[in-house]
């Protein structure tokens, strides 16, 4: 709740005057006020998890590296000498903070509408099962199974849907950049250091000149190509993971673990969005539903 009260307030930082923000801030009050006080909260909650992290990384030392691997804020803490990073606790509580908005919420915010989309689809519903089932051995199917990383990831048509949900509902929803020196931006408008300039991510998702007429469609086969392959569309016209030098650095991450969460989810259940609970965007940095996703599940097969 505290992390999506100050992603609130980040977005009303993009579209209020500075000046606004500003004595906001200096009252306490509207928006800033909910940010600092969501602020103590994450601060407080991390900077516990931290110091029990601490205590068990001392207390267990070598033993806490499992065949798995570790977290990475264990890593941080005992990777300290090779890494040559001050990690102090602020550094932690930032990095951890990092990963959080950066890593978790975006990547749940993508399967929450990823799963309103597909229970709205049912053929995409379908075609999605169908390809889980080519893809697992026959005396697998119709039983209940969790996939791993080398079944999904030539998934081609999960991938199409999944791109589907980005491009329709980017979790980050807007983004802004400000030129270093004096440029000319293709509009032809020049733009100078400090111009902040604000592209919309959501919006760009729905333009008929950039998808073309059925772009309100939610059609995962605009994604795969005549050759049955995943078709790859340049960065800078699908911008959900930004592009250029400063692109998402869990991209290719977060493409696995939303295609291992919503394979055992589609594969498994069946999923019935509750009407009476209206699925709408928040007013937010970061998009999330207003009121998350309510749903009964049932078992597809026993
Ligand atoms: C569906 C999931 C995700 C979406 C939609 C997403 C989207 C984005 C966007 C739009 C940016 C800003 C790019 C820019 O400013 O041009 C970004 C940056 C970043 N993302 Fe992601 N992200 C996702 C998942 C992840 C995951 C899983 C991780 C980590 C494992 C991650 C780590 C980062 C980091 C570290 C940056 C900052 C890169 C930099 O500033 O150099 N993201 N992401």
């Amino acid at each position: 709740m505290a992390v999506h009260d100050s992603e609130q307030a980040i977005f009303y930082r993009h579209v209020k005057p500075r000046s606004f923000t500003k004595l906001q801030k200096w009252l306490n009050i509207g928006q800033e006020g909910k940010y600092k006080k969501a602020s103590k909260v994450v601060d407080d909650v991390l900077s516990e998890y931290i110091c029990q992290k601490r205590k068990e990384v001392n207390k267990l030392n070598q033993q806490l590296v499992s065949k798995d691997g570790v977290d990475i804020l264990t890593s941080y803490i005992t990777e300290k000498e090779s890494t040559g990073l001050k990690c102090d606790d602020k550094f932690l509580r930032d990095t951890a903070l990092n990963m959080i908005i950066a890593a978790t919420d975006t990547t749940s915010t993508a399967l929450t509408w990823f799963t309103w989309l597909v229970s709205k689809h049912p053929i995409v519903e379908n075609k999605i099962i169908e390809e889980l089932e080519s893809k697992i051995p026959i005396g697998e199917t119709k039983w209940r199974r969790l996939f791993n990383v080398d079944e999904v990831k030539n998934l081609v048509y999960l991938h199409g849907a999944l791109c589907e949900a980005l491009r329709l509902y980017p979790p980050v929803p807007f983004n802004h950049k400000e030129p270093v020196k004096p440029d000319i931006v293709p509009s032809g408008h020049l733009v100078h250091p400090k111009t902040k300039i604000l592209f919309c991510m959501y919006s760009m998702g729905r333009m008929k000149s950039i998808w073309g007429e059925d772009c309100y469609e939610f059609k995962p086969e605009r994604w795969i190509n005549e050759r049955g392959e995943i078709k790859h569309e340049p960065s800078y016209k699908f911008l959900s993971f930004g592009a250029g030098p400063r692109i998402c650095l869990g991209k290719e991450t977060s493409f696995i673990q939303m295609k291992a969460v919503a394979s055992a989810l589609i594969y498994n259940d069946r999923i019935h969005v509750m009407e009476e609970t209206p699925v709408v965007s928040a007013v937010s940095s970061v998009l999330h539903t207003e009121n998350g996703l309510m749903t009964r599940i049932s078992k597809r097969w026993e």
